[in-house]
């Protein structure tokens, strides 16, 4: 179990994450929702120790993240929205770095990083460079780097980011047998689609502050007959924006 409580972020006078309080149990997908700007890699961010929070307090299995920090880090897989790679180094040298850095020997990272490279058909590509990726296949080796030690916390700040429709059905599939195994899964989208099919909870920011904690049946039962997209858009979006579309393409729109 992971407790959140009253975490706060100020970056100089912005207030970027607002008394966030919320628990992310094992065995679950919990999903983050938020406009851009909304809190979401910042909360991640906190929950790997990437950044220190200017107040509030983290536990993981009763832990405080501040105090057993190289413990719990031991524990997670993370993803972040814009990775730093090495575009010079080639996808196994990439691996065998991360390995590196995680002090997992060779034997224990190989049978695994054969198989995620299968998964993410990435066979032909462990000898080319990073530079010479497309994006997706970039996010492919970043995916297969985090997950090469098998930590039981997976963070992943929007993972599907640039996969083909392949990679991101299997990702979601692994991201579920992962939770089904008793692990956590905690990743952030803007795909209300894959929040719907994936999240056993839900946590929806806006400005910073949180204005959903549930699940998502929980809020499609509040709301008669709406889709999700529809639900979403009335609690995170901004109200009466026809207007702004208007202008720019006249009233010819549906
Ligand atoms: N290093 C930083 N310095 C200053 N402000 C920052 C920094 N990182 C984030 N912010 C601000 O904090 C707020 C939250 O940003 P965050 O990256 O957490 O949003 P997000 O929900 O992940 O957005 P997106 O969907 O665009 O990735 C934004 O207003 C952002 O400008």
């Amino acid at each position: 179990m992971i407790s959140i409580e009253d975490l706060s972020k100020n970056y100089g006078g912005k207030k970027a994450l607002q008394q966030l309080t919320l628990n992310i149990k094992s065995g679950e997908i919990f999903g983050f929702l938020g406009h851009n700007g909304a809190g979401k890699s910042t909360t991640l961010k906190s929950l790997v120790s990437i950044i220190e929070p200017t107040s509030g307090t983290i536990t993981v299995d009763d832990l405080d993240l501040k105090e057993h920090r190289q413990t719990i880090k031991e524990k997670i897989a993370y993803v972040p929205d814009t990775p730093d790679i090495f575009l010079q180094l080639t996808a196994m040298e990439y691996w065998d770095l991360l390995a590196a850095a995680y002090d997992l020997s060779e034997n224990e990272v190989k049978q695994r990083r054969q198989k995620l490279v299968d998964l993410f058909n990435m066979g032909e590509h462990v000898d080319e460079t990073l530079a010479s990726f497309s994006h997706g296949m970039r996010q492919k080796s970043v995916l297969i780097g985090a997950l090469l030690s098998d930590p039981d916390i997976w963070i992943l700040d929007e993972p599907m980011q640039g996969l083909d429709p392949q990679a991101t059905y299997d990702l979601k599939q692994l991201m579920k047998a992962h939770a089904a195994k008793g692990k956590t899964v905690i990743f952030s989208t803007h795909n209300l689609d894959t929040a719907q099919q994936l999240c056993d909870e839900l946590a929806i920011l806006k400005q910073g502050k949180l204005i959903y904690n549930g699940s998502v049946n929980d809020l499609l039962a509040q709301h008669d007959n709406e889709s999700l997209e529809s639900i979403y858009l009335k609690m995170a979006g901004r109200q009466g924006d026809g207007h702004l579309v208007d202008d720019i393409e006249g009233e010819t729109h549906e």
